[in-house]
């Protein structure tokens, strides 16, 4: 077994979820399908609620920033006897964002609503690789806070991490950051990270399966690990040499343990 050490001043172990917690397929074959199976009924039924209205407002916002991109879908303001259009075009949206895998703070904010019926009423668990919840237990003991940057938004975090096949883990995380701080391509971000929890970004180790997310993590000057899962997409030979890679948490080496 491959063996990576984590320096000494990293007291935080920050997780991305796709591809590094959770499998891909759980994403791509579970989570996604639902809203695009539910996501006009849904719609419907919750139109004039403000929440619904807030993610509805927010996504046409998106829309106008994606005017220029190809295949972008409009929303127009609902008047008058059209309503169903504008849900159709809410919809259309939505499937041409999902289509293209976007992260907008928009599409991330409308699926976790969603999502809160399906796993607040026990018809999904999230999945976690085996190794994850021991390792992160082991963390704790040892000290580390252990927090969750990912593109899902907060309230979706909290979710999975409240309805797993391993019971209700959400008191294992000690806080969630989504892509209101920034996205997780963009240095900055990482920056913010750290000044939020009150650290400098040196005492961070950031584990994710996106080289993208890496490499601005580490320009930002966290520790990285970049997670090889199966299902994963594949890393250049390059990618391969460059970063530290773990297939498990199991992998990783805390000097504290
Ligand atoms: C609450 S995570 C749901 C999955 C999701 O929407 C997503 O975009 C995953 O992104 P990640 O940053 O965890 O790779
Ligand atoms: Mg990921």
């Amino acid at each position: 077994m491959v063996v990576v050490s984590v320096p000494a001043e990293v007291t935080v172990i920050l997780l991305d979820i796709e591809g590094t917690t959770t499998p891909i397929a759980f994403v791509k074959d579970i989570l996604f399908p639902y809203i695009k199976e539910n996501v006009k009924e849904y719609l419907q039924t919750h139109w004039e609620e403000e929440e619904c209205q807030q993610d509805v407002s927010l996504l046409r916002k998106q829309a106008e920033e994606d005017a220029h991109l190809d295949g972008a879908v409009p929303i127009p303001v609902a008047s008058g006897g059209d309503l169903q259009q504008t849900i159709q075009a809410v919809v259309d949206n939505v499937y041409w964002q999902m289509s293209h895998d976007r992260k907008t703070t928009a599409l991330k904010q409308l699926q976790g609503h969603m999502w809160k019926a399906a796993f607040t009423a026990g018809r999904m668990k999230t999945e976690f690789f085996a190794d994850v919840v021991p390792a992160v237990r082991r963390w704790r003991e040892a000290g580390m806070k252990v927090y969750i940057y990912s593109s899902g938004s907060v309230e979706a975090q909290k979710l999975l991490f409240g309805h797993s096949t391993e019971g209700d883990i959400l008191e294992l995380i000690d806080g969630h950051f989504d892509t209101k701080i920034g996205h997780k391509v963009e240095s900055a971000s990482y920056r913010k990270i750290a000044d939020s929890i009150g650290c400098s970004t040196n005492n961070i180790l950031f584990l994710t399966d996106v080289t993208g997310e890496a490499s601005a993590a580490e320009e930002a000057d966290v520790h990285v690990a970049v997670v090889v899962r199966p299902g994963n997409a594949g890393l250049t030979d390059d990618e391969k040499t460059y970063y530290n890679l773990i297939t498990s948490f199991s992998e990783l080496y805390l000097p504290s343990t």
